[in-house]
Protein backbone atom coordinates (compact mmCIF):
# COMPACT_ATOMS: atom_id res chain seq x y z
CA UNK A 1 0.00 0.00 0.00
CA UNK A 2 1.56 3.13 -1.17
CA UNK A 3 0.30 5.03 1.86
CA UNK A 4 2.36 3.53 4.14
CA UNK A 5 5.28 4.80 6.46
CA UNK A 6 8.36 3.28 5.69
CA UNK A 7 9.89 5.68 3.41
CA UNK A 8 6.94 8.11 3.93
CA UNK A 9 7.23 10.51 1.61
CA UNK A 10 4.55 12.62 2.99
CA UNK A 11 5.10 12.78 6.94
CA UNK A 12 3.98 14.86 9.56
CA UNK A 13 4.15 17.41 11.46
CA UNK A 14 6.61 19.72 9.81
CA UNK A 15 8.23 23.22 10.26
CA UNK A 16 6.28 25.69 8.77
CA UNK A 17 9.14 28.26 7.13
CA UNK A 18 6.74 31.45 6.68
CA UNK A 19 8.63 33.00 3.88
CA UNK A 20 9.12 29.30 1.42
CA UNK A 21 5.22 28.96 1.65
CA UNK A 22 3.65 29.97 -1.56
CA UNK A 23 0.61 32.17 -1.78
CA UNK A 24 -2.52 30.52 -3.35
CA UNK A 25 -4.65 32.74 -4.67
CA UNK A 26 -7.10 29.98 -6.04
CA UNK A 27 -7.32 28.81 -2.26
CA UNK A 28 -11.00 29.40 -0.88
CA UNK A 29 -12.08 30.62 2.65
CA UNK A 30 -12.31 27.20 4.64
CA UNK A 31 -16.40 27.07 5.87
CA UNK A 32 -16.73 25.22 9.17
CA UNK A 33 -20.43 24.09 10.33
CA UNK A 34 -20.81 22.01 13.51
CA UNK A 35 -23.63 21.23 15.23
CA UNK A 36 -22.97 20.89 18.74
CA UNK A 37 -25.90 18.52 19.42
CA UNK A 38 -23.62 15.68 17.53
CA UNK A 39 -21.34 16.63 20.55
CA UNK A 40 -20.84 12.88 22.24
CA UNK A 41 -18.13 12.02 25.19
CA UNK A 42 -15.01 13.00 26.37
CA UNK A 43 -12.42 10.10 26.13
CA UNK A 44 -8.82 10.03 28.00
CA UNK A 45 -7.10 7.08 25.30
CA UNK A 46 -3.72 6.98 26.97
CA UNK A 47 -2.49 9.28 24.46
CA UNK A 48 -4.27 12.88 24.76
CA UNK A 49 -8.00 13.47 25.48
CA UNK A 50 -10.66 13.40 22.60
CA UNK A 51 -14.23 14.91 22.66
CA UNK A 52 -15.82 12.45 19.57
CA UNK A 53 -18.63 13.19 17.69
CA UNK A 54 -21.20 11.89 15.72
CA UNK A 55 -20.23 11.36 12.32
CA UNK A 56 -23.17 9.43 11.43
CA UNK A 57 -24.62 12.59 9.18
CA UNK A 58 -23.43 15.96 7.35
CA UNK A 59 -24.42 17.92 10.44
CA UNK A 60 -20.77 19.12 11.28
CA UNK A 61 -18.76 19.75 8.32
CA UNK A 62 -16.16 21.47 6.92
CA UNK A 63 -15.83 22.72 3.36
CA UNK A 64 -14.07 24.93 1.07
CA UNK A 65 -10.49 26.21 1.52
CA UNK A 66 -8.23 23.37 -0.07
CA UNK A 67 -10.98 20.59 0.01
CA UNK A 68 -12.31 19.12 -3.12
CA UNK A 69 -15.46 18.21 -1.28
CA UNK A 70 -17.33 18.33 2.48
CA UNK A 71 -15.59 16.64 5.45
CA UNK A 72 -17.35 15.41 8.78
CA UNK A 73 -16.20 15.93 12.18
CA UNK A 74 -15.10 12.96 13.85
CA UNK A 75 -12.74 14.07 17.23
CA UNK A 76 -10.69 16.68 18.58
CA UNK A 77 -7.57 16.32 20.48
CA UNK A 78 -4.97 18.21 21.94
CA UNK A 79 -1.05 18.02 21.68
CA UNK A 80 1.18 20.00 24.66
CA UNK A 81 4.15 19.86 26.58
CA UNK A 82 5.16 19.23 30.25
CA UNK A 83 6.32 23.15 29.90
CA UNK A 84 5.43 26.11 28.09
CA UNK A 85 8.51 25.91 25.86
CA UNK A 86 7.28 23.27 23.67
CA UNK A 87 4.37 20.92 23.31
CA UNK A 88 2.91 21.83 19.51
CA UNK A 89 3.46 19.34 16.96
CA UNK A 90 3.92 22.00 13.91
CA UNK A 91 5.75 24.65 14.33
CA UNK A 92 6.55 27.99 12.65
CA UNK A 93 9.78 29.72 11.37
CA UNK A 94 10.99 26.78 14.33
CA UNK A 95 9.06 28.48 17.02
CA UNK A 96 6.93 26.00 18.88
CA UNK A 97 4.06 26.36 20.97
CA UNK A 98 2.61 25.31 24.30
CA UNK A 99 0.47 23.01 22.73
CA UNK A 100 -1.50 22.21 19.15
CA UNK A 101 -5.76 21.32 18.57
CA UNK A 102 -6.28 19.58 16.10
CA UNK A 103 -9.37 18.89 14.57
CA UNK A 104 -10.17 15.62 12.69
CA UNK A 105 -12.48 15.41 9.97
CA UNK A 106 -13.04 12.53 7.07
CA UNK A 107 -13.80 12.64 3.58
CA UNK A 108 -17.33 10.74 3.91
CA UNK A 109 -18.94 11.58 0.34
CA UNK A 110 -15.78 8.77 -1.23
CA UNK A 111 -15.71 6.64 1.32
CA UNK A 112 -17.67 4.49 3.32
CA UNK A 113 -15.92 4.55 7.22
CA UNK A 114 -13.64 6.79 8.46
CA UNK A 115 -11.28 3.71 8.72
CA UNK A 116 -11.32 3.18 5.14
CA UNK A 117 -10.68 7.17 4.92
CA UNK A 118 -8.21 6.82 7.26
CA UNK A 119 -6.33 4.46 4.24
CA UNK A 120 -6.97 7.11 1.51
CA UNK A 121 -5.16 10.31 -0.14
CA UNK A 122 -7.59 12.51 0.54
CA UNK A 123 -9.18 10.74 3.11
CA UNK A 124 -8.70 13.30 6.22
CA UNK A 125 -8.54 16.85 6.98
CA UNK A 126 -7.33 18.24 10.25
CA UNK A 127 -7.58 22.11 11.14
CA UNK A 128 -4.64 22.80 13.18
CA UNK A 129 -4.93 25.44 15.97
CA UNK A 130 -1.95 26.83 18.02
CA UNK A 131 -2.60 27.33 21.84
CA UNK A 132 -0.52 30.56 23.12
CA UNK A 133 -0.07 31.88 26.68
CA UNK A 134 -2.30 34.26 27.53
CA UNK A 135 -5.92 35.27 28.58
CA UNK A 136 -7.96 32.58 29.85
CA UNK A 137 -10.60 31.14 26.99
CA UNK A 138 -13.70 31.02 28.46
CA UNK A 139 -14.94 28.42 25.77
CA UNK A 140 -12.15 25.72 26.13
CA UNK A 141 -12.69 26.28 30.34
CA UNK A 142 -16.07 24.18 29.93
CA UNK A 143 -13.76 21.38 28.59
CA UNK A 144 -11.03 22.06 31.47
CA UNK A 145 -14.21 21.66 34.01
CA UNK A 146 -14.53 18.14 32.52
CA UNK A 147 -10.82 16.87 32.95
CA UNK A 148 -10.64 15.75 36.10
CA UNK A 149 -13.45 13.00 35.32
CA UNK A 150 -11.23 11.34 32.90
CA UNK A 151 -7.97 12.01 34.34
CA UNK A 152 -6.88 7.99 34.03
CA UNK A 153 -6.59 6.53 30.51
CA UNK A 154 -9.46 4.65 29.15
CA UNK A 155 -12.24 6.90 31.27
CA UNK A 156 -15.04 8.41 29.56
CA UNK A 157 -17.41 10.75 30.25
CA UNK A 158 -20.64 12.23 28.29
CA UNK A 159 -20.16 16.08 27.22
CA UNK A 160 -22.55 17.09 25.07
CA UNK A 161 -24.03 20.55 23.60
CA UNK A 162 -20.43 22.03 22.50
CA UNK A 163 -19.54 23.63 20.14
CA UNK A 164 -15.91 23.50 18.60
CA UNK A 165 -15.74 26.53 16.00
CA UNK A 166 -15.40 28.46 19.45
CA UNK A 167 -11.85 27.39 19.43
CA UNK A 168 -10.96 28.33 15.85
CA UNK A 169 -9.95 31.70 15.16
CA UNK A 170 -12.31 34.15 12.98
CA UNK A 171 -8.99 35.11 10.92
CA UNK A 172 -9.57 33.24 8.24
CA UNK A 173 -5.69 32.79 7.64
CA UNK A 174 -4.35 29.44 6.87
CA UNK A 175 -1.28 26.94 5.54
CA UNK A 176 -2.36 23.93 3.91
CA UNK A 177 0.06 20.91 3.02
CA UNK A 178 -0.23 17.07 2.36
CA UNK A 179 0.80 14.99 5.35
CA UNK A 180 0.01 12.14 7.24
CA UNK A 181 -1.44 11.34 11.22
CA UNK A 182 0.76 12.16 13.70
CA UNK A 183 0.05 8.56 15.65
CA UNK A 184 -0.21 5.32 14.00
CA UNK A 185 -1.38 3.96 11.80
CA UNK A 186 0.80 7.20 10.57
CA UNK A 187 -1.03 6.85 7.15
CA UNK A 188 -0.30 9.89 4.25
CA UNK A 189 -3.96 10.19 3.95
CA UNK A 190 -4.13 13.87 5.78
CA UNK A 191 -4.67 17.42 4.22
CA UNK A 192 -3.34 20.04 6.84
CA UNK A 193 -4.97 23.34 7.42
CA UNK A 194 -3.35 24.88 9.83
CA UNK A 195 -4.52 28.42 10.58
CA UNK A 196 -2.05 31.37 11.19
CA UNK A 197 -3.66 33.11 14.13
CA UNK A 198 -3.13 31.14 17.59
CA UNK A 199 -5.93 31.05 19.92
CA UNK A 200 -4.99 32.18 23.98
CA UNK A 201 -5.55 30.24 27.28
CA UNK A 202 -3.77 30.59 30.42
CA UNK A 203 -1.33 28.95 32.51
CA UNK A 204 -4.26 27.04 35.10
CA UNK A 205 -5.76 25.94 31.64
CA UNK A 206 -2.50 24.34 30.39
CA UNK A 207 -1.49 22.82 33.85
CA UNK A 208 -5.28 21.50 33.37
CA UNK A 209 -4.07 19.56 30.84
CA UNK A 210 -0.91 18.47 32.28
CA UNK A 211 -2.70 16.80 35.00
CA UNK A 212 -4.26 14.01 32.42
CA UNK A 213 -2.28 10.61 32.80
CA UNK A 214 -0.99 8.42 30.46
CA UNK A 215 -1.74 5.45 32.79
CA UNK A 216 -5.10 3.46 33.73
CA UNK A 217 -6.43 3.92 37.70
CA UNK A 218 -4.36 1.47 39.94
CA UNK A 219 -1.01 2.05 37.66
CA UNK A 220 1.86 3.89 38.63
CA UNK A 221 0.55 7.27 37.76
CA UNK A 222 2.70 8.57 34.48
CA UNK A 223 1.51 12.32 33.65
CA UNK A 224 0.57 13.23 30.32
CA UNK A 225 2.79 15.56 29.16
CA UNK A 226 4.97 16.17 25.71
CA UNK A 227 2.14 13.63 23.76
CA UNK A 228 3.71 15.15 20.36
CA UNK A 229 5.57 13.36 17.53
CA UNK A 230 8.74 14.83 16.24
CA UNK A 231 9.13 16.97 13.33
CA UNK A 232 9.13 15.22 9.94
CA UNK A 233 11.30 15.84 7.19
CA UNK A 234 9.58 18.31 4.43
CA UNK A 235 10.81 16.44 1.41
CA UNK A 236 9.34 17.31 -1.97
CA UNK A 237 6.49 19.54 -0.40
CA UNK A 238 5.12 23.41 -0.98
CA UNK A 239 3.52 24.81 2.08
CA UNK A 240 0.56 26.91 0.76
CA UNK A 241 -0.92 30.06 2.47
CA UNK A 242 -4.17 31.54 1.52
CA UNK A 243 -3.32 34.90 2.69
CA UNK A 244 -0.51 37.49 1.15
N1 LIG B 1 -2.45 14.23 15.26
S1 LIG B 1 -3.52 13.35 14.49
O1 LIG B 1 -4.61 14.22 14.08
O2 LIG B 1 -2.85 12.63 13.43
C1 LIG B 1 -4.19 12.19 15.62
C2 LIG B 1 -3.66 12.04 16.88
F1 LIG B 1 -2.58 12.73 17.29
C3 LIG B 1 -4.25 11.20 17.79
F2 LIG B 1 -3.72 11.08 19.03
C4 LIG B 1 -5.33 10.44 17.45
S2 LIG B 1 -6.01 9.36 18.65
O3 LIG B 1 -7.32 8.98 18.24
O4 LIG B 1 -5.92 10.00 19.93
C5 LIG B 1 -4.95 7.97 18.75
C6 LIG B 1 -5.19 7.07 17.58
O5 LIG B 1 -4.02 6.88 16.86
C7 LIG B 1 -5.86 10.55 16.18
N2 LIG B 1 -6.92 9.75 15.88
C8 LIG B 1 -7.14 9.19 14.58
C9 LIG B 1 -5.92 8.52 13.99
C10 LIG B 1 -6.30 7.08 13.69
C11 LIG B 1 -7.68 6.91 14.19
C12 LIG B 1 -8.51 5.79 14.21
C13 LIG B 1 -9.78 5.89 14.77
C14 LIG B 1 -10.21 7.11 15.31
C15 LIG B 1 -9.38 8.22 15.31
C16 LIG B 1 -8.16 8.11 14.69
C17 LIG B 1 -5.28 11.44 15.28
F3 LIG B 1 -5.81 11.61 14.06
ZN1 LIG C 1 -3.12 15.48 16.68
Amino acid sequence: CPLTIPGGTRQSPINIQWRDSVYDPFLKPLKISYDPTTCLHIWNNGYSFLVEFDDSTDKSIIVGGPLENQYRLKQFHFHWGAINDWGSEHTVDSKFYPAELHLVHWNAVDYPSFEDAVMEGNGLAVIGVFLKLGARHEGLQTLVDALPAVRHKDTVIEFDEFDPSCLIPSCPDYWTYAGSLTTPPLTESVTWIIKKKPIEVDEDQLEAFRTLLFTSDGEEERRMVDNFRPLQPLMNRTVRSSFQ
